[in-house]
C-alpha cells in the first residue's frame, strides 16, 4: 500500500521534497514546488459526455463550484516569469454531495523523466555542484533529452489563459458498469494563443502572468475545455514522459470557467493540497508510479508550509497566522 516508502534507504517523501529546495534553502511558509502562483474560483459546466467513461457525479451535466491556482514550477516563491519554463495548475472542482476532484496539471506535453526516483535524481543532479552530474544523469535518463528539446523550442505565451494544462499522469475512469477505461486529460484554453518568445516574456516584467490574468478575468470569465484522451491496448500508462499515438480518441466532458480572481497570500488556495490522489468515485489511480509519490511529497510539504506560518502571516500584521 505504501509502495516501499516505508522501507529504510528507499525514496521518501521528506528525502523528495528536501531535494527540491535550492541551495539557499526553501521559501519558509511556501509551497515547496510550484511556489509563485495565483488563485482563483469559478464553476466546471459538465456537459455530461464524460459520464459514458465515468460515473463520477461531476462528469454527469451540471454546474460544479471550481477553485484553482496558476503557478510556475518554481520553489522561489519570488522568481521572473521567464525565467521558469513549467506552468501549473491546480484545480479541485466540488461536487454537490461534498466530492472533490483535485488535480495539478503542467504546460508540457509530457514530464521530463519516467519514474519518481528519476524525478529525485534530476533534482540532485541540477543542484549538484560537480560539473558531471547532470551529464550522468542525462545519460542514466535519455527520455530527459526530449524534455530539453521541449524546452528551448517550445513557444511561451503571455498568459496562464492561453496555456493547456495536462494531466500527464493516466488515471482510471470506471463507467457506470463497472468497467475501467486509462485515460489521460487536458484542459485546453479556448482563448486564441499568440505565441511569443522568452526575451518578449522577460521584456513583459517578472510578473507579468499574474497582472495579466487578473486583468483578463476582471474583463471577462476565461475557459478552458477538459479533454478526456483514452487509452489505447499498449499504450503505456506507467510513465508519463512517453506520449500516447496521435490519433487516440478524445471526449470533449465539460468547460473550466475561471470567474474571479482571489487573493493568493490570505485567499482559498492557500491551505489547500492539490494532491491528484483526492478523486472521486469513479476515478482511481492507475498503474503509474506518480500520483502515490506525489500525495506523500505534497502532504509533506503542506505540513511543512503549514507549520511555517509565522513565516507567511495571513496578512502583514497577523503574526499568528490565525485567519483575521
Ligand atoms: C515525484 C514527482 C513530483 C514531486 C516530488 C512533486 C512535488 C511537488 C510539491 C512538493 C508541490 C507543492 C505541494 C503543496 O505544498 O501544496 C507540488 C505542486 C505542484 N505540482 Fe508537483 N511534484 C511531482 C510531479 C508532478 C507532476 C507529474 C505534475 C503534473 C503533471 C506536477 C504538477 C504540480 C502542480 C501544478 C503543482 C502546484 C499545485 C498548487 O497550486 O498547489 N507535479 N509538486
Amino acid at each position: 500500500y505504501t509502495a516501499g516508502w516505508l522501507s529504510p534507504g528507499r525514496l521518501t517523501p521528506t528525502r523528495l521534497v528536501a531535494a527540491l529546495a535550492p541551495p539557499g534553502g526553501p521559501a519558509l511558509g511556501h509551497r515547496r514546488n510550484h511556489a509563485k502562483g495565483i488563485c482563483f474560483t469559478g464553476v466546471f459546466e459538465s456537459n455530461g459526455k464524460g459520464a459514458e467513461l465515468s460515473r463520477a457525479g461531476l462528469l454527469a451535466a451540471g454546474t460544479y463550484p471550481a477553485l484553482g491556482r496558476f503557478n510556475l514550477g518554481t520553489a522561489d516563491p519570488n522568481a521572473p516569469d521567464a525565467t521558469v519554463r513549467v506552468r501549473g495548475l491546480g484545480l479541485q472542482l466540488t461536487a454537490p454531495d461534498g466530492t472533490l476532484w483535485r488535480a495539478a496539471m503542467i504546460d508540457p506535453p509530457f514530464f521530463p523523466v519516467s519514474t519518481p526516483q528519476a524525478f529525485y535524481d534530476l533534482l540532485t543532479a541540477s543542484h549538484s555542484k560537480d560539473p558531471e552530474a547532470m551529464k550522468g544523469f542525462i545519460a542514466a535518463n535519455p527520455e530527459f533529452g526530449t524534455f530539453v528539446g521541449w524546452a528551448k523550442g517550445a513557444p511561451w505565451t503571455a498568459s496562464y489563459a492561453e496555456d493547456a494544462f495536462n494531466s500527464l499522469n493516466a488515471f482510471i475512469f470506471v463507467d457506470a458498469s463497472g468497467a475501467r477505461h486509462a485515460v489521460r486529460w487536458s484542459y485546453v484554453p479556448q482563448a486564441t494563443v499568440t505565441p511569443i518568445t522568452d526575451a518578449e516574456l522577460t521584456a513583459l516584467g517578472p510578473d507579468h502572468l499574474e497582472q495579466e490574468i487578473a486583468q483578463r478575468v476582471a474583463s471577462g470569465p476565461q475557459r478552458w475545455n477538459l479533454v478526456i484522451t483514452l487509452a489505447e491496448a499498449g499504450d503505456p500508462t506507467n510513465d508519463p514522459s512517453k506520449v500516447w499515438p496521435a490519433g487516440r480518441r478524445t471526449i470533449d466532458a465539460g468547460t473550466l470557467v475561471v470567474q474571479k480572481i482571489e487573493d493568493e497570500r490570505d485567499g482559498p488556495c492557500r491551505d489547500i493540497n492539490f494532491d491528484p490522489t483526492i478523486l472521486p468515485d469513479g476515478i482511481a489511480v492507475s498503474d503509474d508510479p506518480f500520483p502515490a509519490a506525489r500525495s506523500a511529497a505534497y502532504a509533506r510539504s503542506f505540513n511543512l508550509r503549514t507549520s511555517e506560518v509565522k513565516d507567511y502571516p495571513y496578512n502583514a500584521t497577523a503574526t499568528t497566522g490565525a485567519k483575521p
